[in-house]
């Protein structure tokens, strides 16, 4: 450990005065040798130092590594899937050389972040994802696998690239892609019935087609559009209790969102399904959707089916003087949203205009949450939301910023609302309940547990989240949360020694504990020097 602290420190003082990302990836690149020379130390080192290294392996600096994945890659990680690897899955899946599996997540690579295609590269994503379901959710090392479908890419940089480790053809398109996901989810779940795939970063065509066609046979889930959807929920709800009204006000709450992709249109799905439970007559919510075209309507051309439920009728922002494609600024100057919220991976979109328009919000505590990642594609920065939308906004972003000094001794508060804050409990809960297929009521029960996990005085404060340090608490009430919603819904069928009817008859304290030490690794418990 000595070892390693100092090669850090040596590397710190290399690296003074260096940019940040230089340095970032400095840090990533010692703790990746570090993973491939002795996987229990660098776990260890990881969930000890979680708040400093989760920057590094996770969002944001994971997607500098993705970008230059290929000139980094020394040794490979993870299972590569090609096109060209069709009628062949099955072997390929049983020459993994784990015995049991748990945890698989699986990209395609087509939309990293809000970096865009980064075809095989896109691989540095699964790893990070699964190092926090080790480091959160105590997932064992060894049974966890990330995935990369390699099915081509359409970045003719990366085309061109003689480094690029990835198939050199534009991607499959149609059946033709199908396919190869199809064969590669029926060997997974042939070899491993009881492993939970997680979906990631793929494309937002996909991304719905692909959730709509395996999310009821398969254990799957899609974390862009349902890890998502919950973490931002938890949020929107916890903006209402900053207000200090009563959480049946969400019905009243004036929210804009930008970005009509997999995980703005998640938001808004989960967003009204949350309206519809909180009331019994028709409610009409009052969201707004803007893609690149500014804001979307019942008039738009070639509307996408998936954001159609979301156009506004335009005889209904007539009166406020709204029309098909307004932009932004105008859309905040007249609507005054109670929440601003950005997932439409254009860094810098809530400028000054934007930010000051939210001045003038109906909410005593306006809240902008500029959910893209990484840090250089957030919509706006930290400190340019409370010097322009005024100080006391919540704040919340995908990327981690600093907290902002106010002065006279007030900070304004930065809250990072990121799917990691379900995604490993949503993962652990279904594992440990052994169902077959990740119901609405288990994704609800998460989102539910984290939207009350903070305290009103903490709200008050306008922290919405859970610092990084307590995410293997969190990481355990979720996965609790879901079990027990499974245990509910009759899908729980154990899993190890626990069976479905130890489950059943467990409180939800006893079922957090078993989330809390039932999978954790023995030698990376906190008392394991
Ligand atoms: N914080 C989190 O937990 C979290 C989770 C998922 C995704 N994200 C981030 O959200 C971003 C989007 O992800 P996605 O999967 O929805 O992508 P996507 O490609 O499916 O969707 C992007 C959307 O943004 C819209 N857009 C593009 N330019 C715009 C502009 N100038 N004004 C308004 N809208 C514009 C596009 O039309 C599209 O509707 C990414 O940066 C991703 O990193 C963050
Ligand atoms: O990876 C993240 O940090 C969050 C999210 O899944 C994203 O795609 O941006
Ligand atoms: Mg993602």
């Amino acid at each position: 450990m000595l070892v390693l602290w100092s090669h850090i420190d040596r590397w710190r003082k290399i690296l003074k005065g260096q940019q940040h990302g230089v340095v970032s990836l400095a840090k990533w690149r010692i703790l990746n040798r570090l993973h491939d020379r002795n996987e229990t130390l660098y776990y260890r080192v990881l969930i000890d130092n979680i708040e400093d290294f989760a920057p590094i392996i996770y969002t944001p600096t994971v997607g500098l590594v993705c970008q230059n994945y290929s000139g980094l890659f020394r040794r490979p990680r993870g299972m590569y899937f090609s096109a060209k690897d069709k009628g062949e899955m099955m072997s390929m899946i049983y020459n993994w050389p784990a015995h049991q599996v748990d945890m698989i997540v699986l990209t395609d690579g087509s939309r990293i972040l809000g970096l865009g295609d980064l075809g095989v590269q896109g691989i540095g994503i699964p790893i990070g994802k699964l190092d926090m379901y080790v480091a959160a959710a105590g997932i064992n090392p060894q049974r966890i696998l990330p995935v990369m479908l390699d099915v081509g890419t359409n970045n003719q940089k990366l085309l061109e690239d003689p480094l690029y480790l990835g198939l050199r053809q534009p991607r499959l398109e149609g059946e033709e892609y199908l396919s190869i996901v199809d064969e590669f989810m029926e060997a997974v779940s042939t070899r491993w019935p009881k492993a939970v795939v997680q979906f990631e970063d793929f494309q937002m065509k996909w991304a719905f087609e692909t959730l709509q066609r395996y999310r009821k046979r398969f254990c799957m889930f899609n974390d862009d559009i349902q890890g998502t959807a919950g973490v931002a929920l938890a949020g929107l709800l916890g903006t209402v209790r900053a207000q200090g009204r009563p959480l049946t006000e969400f019905l009243n709450q004036k929210i804009v969102v930008v970005g009509a992709g997999s995980a703005g249109l998640g938001v808004l799905n989960t967003a009204v399904q949350a309206v519809s439970r909180m009331t019994e007559t028709a409610a009409n919510p009052q969201f707004f959707l803007l893609d690149k075209n500014g804001l979307i309507t019942k008039e738009r051309k070639d509307i996408d089916p998936a954001a159609a439920p979301f156009a506004k009728v335009p005889g209904e922002i007539g009166g406020l003087g709204l029309r098909e494609g307004a932009s932004l600024v105008e859309v905040v100057k007249k609507v005054k949203p109670h929440v601003l919220l950005g997932l439409s991976g254009v860094g810098g979109i809530f400028n000054m205009e934007v930010l000051k328009a939210m001045r003038e919000s109906d909410s005593p505590k306006p809240a902008i949450f500029a959910m893209s990642n990484p840090t250089m594609n957030a919509e706006c920065t930290a400190v340019d939301a409370f010097k322009h939308a005024g100080e006391n906004i919540v704040f919340a972003s995908g990327s981690p910023f600093e907290n902002v000094d106010l002065g006279n001794g007030k900070v304004g508060h930065v809250n990072q609302a990121n799917n990691m804050y379900l995604f490993p409990g949503i993962g652990l809960g279904t594992l440990l309940s052994g169902a077959h297929f990740i119901s609405d009521g288990m994704l609800q029960a998460a989102a539910e547990c984290l939207a009350s996990y903070m305290t009103d005085e903490e709200i008050q404060r306008g922290i919405l989240y859970p610092s990084i340090g307590s995410i293997r608490r969190i990481t355990a009430e979720v996965g609790a949360a879901v079990v027990q919603a499974a245990v509910a819904e009759d899908l729980a069928e154990g899993h190890g020694d626990m069976g479905p009817r130890e489950l059943v008859h467990m409180s939800k304290e006893e079922t957090g504990a078993i989330c809390y030490a039932k999978h954790v690794v023995s030698c990376l418990q906190p008392s394991c020097s």
